[in-house]
């Protein structure tokens, strides 16, 4: 049986259920389940703090993991990245009262106060600039307020929480984070259990990101049609009892689905239509 780390708590863990339950997976009913068991899909499923998620794939107790790739690179764990699933996305990044600091430079002999010591320690280092962390386990945008700290580095998602609290990013992002599927560094990525578990994570991702779309057009548009929707292998065309007409199907990214419609239009297509595909494997 695959056994599998689920955040609990936080940002990760409400997407990270709602992705394995479309996903086909059996997920808890209750917020205070620390394990459940999925016996049709032969998973087991524990519910853990998303800091330690990495620290138990690590051991090799559990086969993989969901968590932040800030919270891993944090833990230090010897853990790798097998997924991005594309949810829960930040950037980490140092704050500061606005016209104290430009850059890392700026940092030398400063108090920086983190819930992230792991990477805030190793990206000083990293830079060659001596400073003091400390460290807190939250809410750290009020660490400046109250003289903790002069500098702050923390999960900047919409900008919001800085800007309350009267502080402004500088320098260089110090990493781009989303939530991520981990597994222990150097195991068998071939496995058919974990392969059939990440597919099914990929399907769920391609759901959410294409559309299927549906159009007829003149045989003499088909070509410029196809560059338009050229599908993921090549799009079904059809013959239509009219002739000198074809259907055409192809998957479109959701994103782009409203200006290739206008452009489909543009060049003769009809009936253009878009459904969303509820499950896929590519
Ligand atoms: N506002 C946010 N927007 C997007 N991602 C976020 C946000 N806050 C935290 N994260 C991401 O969630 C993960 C942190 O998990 P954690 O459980 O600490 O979330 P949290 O929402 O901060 O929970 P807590 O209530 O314990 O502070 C990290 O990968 C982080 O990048
Ligand atoms: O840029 P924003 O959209 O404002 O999001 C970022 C904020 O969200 C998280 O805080 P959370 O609510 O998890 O509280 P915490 O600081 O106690 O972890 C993070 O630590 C930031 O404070
Ligand atoms: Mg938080």
């Amino acid at each position: 049986m695959l056994r599998i780390a689920v955040p609990n708590k936080g940002s990760l863990s409400g997407p990270a259920a709602e992705m394995l339950h479309e996903a086909g997976y059996q997920q808890r009913r209750e917020s205070k389940e620390l394990r459940i068991v999925d016996p049709e899909n032969e998973v087991e499923f524990f519910y853990l703090r998303p800091r330690d998620i990495a620290i138990y794939v690590a051991s090799g107790r559990l086969d993989l993991g969901i968590t932040g790739r800030d919270l891993l690179i944090d833990s230090g764990a010897d853990a790798e990245e097998i997924l991005p699933l594309g949810f829960a996305r930040s950037t980490f990044r140092f704050a500061a009262k606005p016209g104290t600091a430009n850059g890392i430079e700026d940092l030398k002999g400063r108090t920086v106060a983190t819930s992230y010591e792991g990477i805030v320690a190793g990206h000083l280092a990293d830079s060659g600039v001596d400073a003091s962390v400390v460290h807190l386990d939250g809410a750290v945008e009020t660490a400046i307020q109250l003289g903790v700290a002069e500098v702050i580095a923390d999960v900047v998602e919409t900008g919001t929480s800085l800007r309350n609290a009267g502080l402004e990013v500088f320098g260089e992002p110090i990493m781009k984070s989303e939530a991520i599927v981990i597994r222990r560094t150097g195991t068998d990525g071939e496995e058919p259990k974990v392969q059939q578990f990440l597919r099914r994570l990929q399907g769920v991702l391609v759901a959410r990101t294409y559309v299927m779309m549906d159009y007829d057009c003149r045989v003499e548009q088909l070509e410029k049609a196809v560059a338009l929707t050229p599908g993921l292998e090549s799009p079904t065309v059809s013959p239509l009892h009219n002739e000198g007409w074809v259907a055409v199907r192809a998957m479109v990214p959701a994103k782009e689905a409203q200006r290739i419609m206008d452009d489909l239009y543009a060049i003769g297509a009809r009936a253009i239509l878009t459904t969303a595909i509820h499950a896929c494997r590519l």
